[in-house]
């Protein structure tokens, strides 16, 4: 009895902060609106992300507990996708189909109430950007086990859209099938990515049985839906989605498999105050010539955490770098070594300027 009375009294107390909260919420989405209405008369953009990062990182610094701080970011990211969406909501491509780990990425960065569409390939979530059709691109650009995805690299050659954000995703997977049962698997389905991924775990313990390669791991989820024989590698949401029981989880050889995506809009993101910036530059292969590339940035204790190169297809024994540096575009430094840098290059492109990832 004493137990009842006490948690009846409590949850009240509950009642009332939520109370307070939705009275806040609404107070904060009218002020959000206000903002809108200035943004409109002035035709500015609705959405920046540079302040949504002042946001995130002044309440994570502000946060005094028990409220979990990585719980923080979530709450407030919903609350400001919620509080866009009150405006028009913002119109997302990402390379689908629903349920692949670039919808998971779009999902963690833009919020539950961001309208997401699912795209067919990689040039086709530039190409919903480019016309205007969605605000915002996501795509997978690297792997912590895998490397480059080259495909997303090479699209920049041609397209004009800017890097406006990046999202790290633990990306885990699943061995999914309709049984659950190791011993029925006769065959394994998913994407080429995931199945070298996991290539040393399915060595191990499925030897004999055939690996195919398909487009996504949402189709490799839909087929074994279908075939009580086979099993799917995929994500843990996939198996929420095609009714799958999970027969092994989290079979990635490398723990810590993180895959990093690129959010891409057509106009260059502001400053955050902690930004990388994304280039790329061709070169003819030359003795000294890297060694010229990064003295200008070297020169200014500019920090670079990438250079990648791949050969330009179109010229035999010419090369594409991508540099990935600290700083942002506008800060004085940064575009005076890019300037220098376009003295010793035969084309330098800057890809964006954006704050950087937090893990
Ligand atoms: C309200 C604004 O517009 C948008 C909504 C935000 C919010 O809900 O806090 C933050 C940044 C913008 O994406 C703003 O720019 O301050």
């Amino acid at each position: 009895m004493k137990e009842k009375q006490t948690l009846a009294k409590l949850r009240q107390e509950i009642d009332a902060v939520d109370d307070r909260i939705l009275e806040l919420l609404n107070e904060r989405a009218k002020l959000v609106m206000q903002v809108g209405a200035v943004k409109t008369e002035n035709r500015s953009d609705f959405h920046v992300p540079s302040r949504e990062r002042e946001i995130y990182e002044r309440l994570a610094a502000a946060n005094p507990g028990p409220f979990p701080a990585e719980a923080v970011r979530g709450v407030f990211r919903e609350i400001i996708s919620a509080s866009l969406a009150l405006e028009k909501p913002l119109k997302v491509a990402f390379l689908g189909p629903n349920a692949t780990f670039s919808h998971l990425a779009a999902m963690q960065h833009f919020g539950l109430s961001a309208s997401l569409s699912p795209e067919r390939s990689i040039p086709a979530v530039f190409e919903a950007v480019e016309k205007g059709e969605a605000y915002y691109g996501v795509v997978p650009v690297e792997n912590t086990t895998e490397g480059m995805i080259s495909h997303t690299l090479d699209m920049f050659m041609e397209s004009e859209l800017k890097i406006n954000a990046e999202v790290l995703l633990e990306v885990s997977h699943f061995l999914l099938s309709r049984t659950g049962r190791f011993e029925d698997i006769k065959k394994v389905y998913s994407h080429p990515q995931p199945l070298a991924q996991c290539r040393k775990w399915l060595a191990e313990n499925l030897p004999n049985v055939p690996l195919v390669d398909v487009a996504s791991t949402t189709l490799a989820a839909q087929i074994v839906a279908e075939d009580y024989t086979a099993a799917a590698i995929a994500s843990e949401y996939a198996s929420s989605i095609y009714n799958l029981k999970i027969v092994k989880a989290r079979i990635e050889d490398q723990v810590n498999n993180f895959t990093r995506f690129l959010v891409v809009g057509r106009k260059m993101a502001d400053r955050s105050g902690d930004d990388k910036t994304s280039l790329m530059f061709s070169v003819r292969d030359e003795p000294g010539i890297l060694h010229r590339m990064l003295e200008p940035f070297a020169k200014r204790g500019i920090n670079l955490s990438k250079i990648e190169s791949r050969p330009l297809k179109k010229k035999a024994w010419e090369y594409i770098f991508y540099l990935d540096l600290s700083g942002h575009i506008s800060d004085p430094a940064v575009g005076e070594a890019v300037q220098d840098l376009s003295t010793c290059c035969q084309f330098v492109k800057v890809l964006g300027s954006y704050p950087r990832a937090r893990q």
